[in-house]
């Protein structure tokens, strides 16, 4: 029976960005008139690198106010985009391609909709600015195959 070796002592990072761009809805949405803004979640590589050779794939639970909340995206671009009116929690699950072995890694992010407060004091934002909200992560593969 073929063992697999593993690459004993190695640890292999890749960087991934995750979070959130949001802008304010020119028109109210037809049917779901409280919609004020259309935001985008994401998951994506360093400058866009391809990260689809290690995850294989990325579920994003929304709020369960949403219709299929859960959100599963097999292939890239990572992403959801919808409409709403407020900020909450989204739960990213990120499934990594079986070869390398690591068990799915959770990650937390709370949606922005508006700018931080400082920013508008001093200057308004600008209207059709998106307001952006990323974190950066290292997903680190303890001795890769
Ligand atoms: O905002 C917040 N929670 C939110 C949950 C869901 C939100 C939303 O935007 N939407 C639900 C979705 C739909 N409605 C109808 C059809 S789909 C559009 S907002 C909290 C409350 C105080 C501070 N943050």
């Amino acid at each position: 029976m073929a063992s697999i070796k593993r690459m004993k002592g190695i640890a292999v990072s890749r960087p991934i960005v995750y979070g959130n761009s949001a802008t304010p809805l020119q028109a109210k949405k037809v049917g779901d008139s409280d919609h004020t803004h259309r935001w985008t979640i994401s998951v994506r590589g360093i400058n866009n690198e391809d990260i689809s050779y290690f995850v294989r794939k990325v579920a994003f639970k929304l709020h369960d106010t949403y219709e299929n909340p859960n959100r599963v995206i097999e292939k890239p671009p990572f992403e959801v985009s919808e409409t709403g009116w407020g900020e909450f929690d989204i739960i990213i699950k990120i499934h990594f391609n079986p070869i390398s072995g690591e068990k799915p890694l959770t990650l937390y992010h709370h949606l922005r909709l508006h700018p931080y407060e400082e920013d508008t004091l001093a200057n308004p934002w600008p209207k059709q600015k998106p307001v952006t909200s990323y974190s950066y992560d290292e997903i680190v593969f303890n001795e890769p195959i």
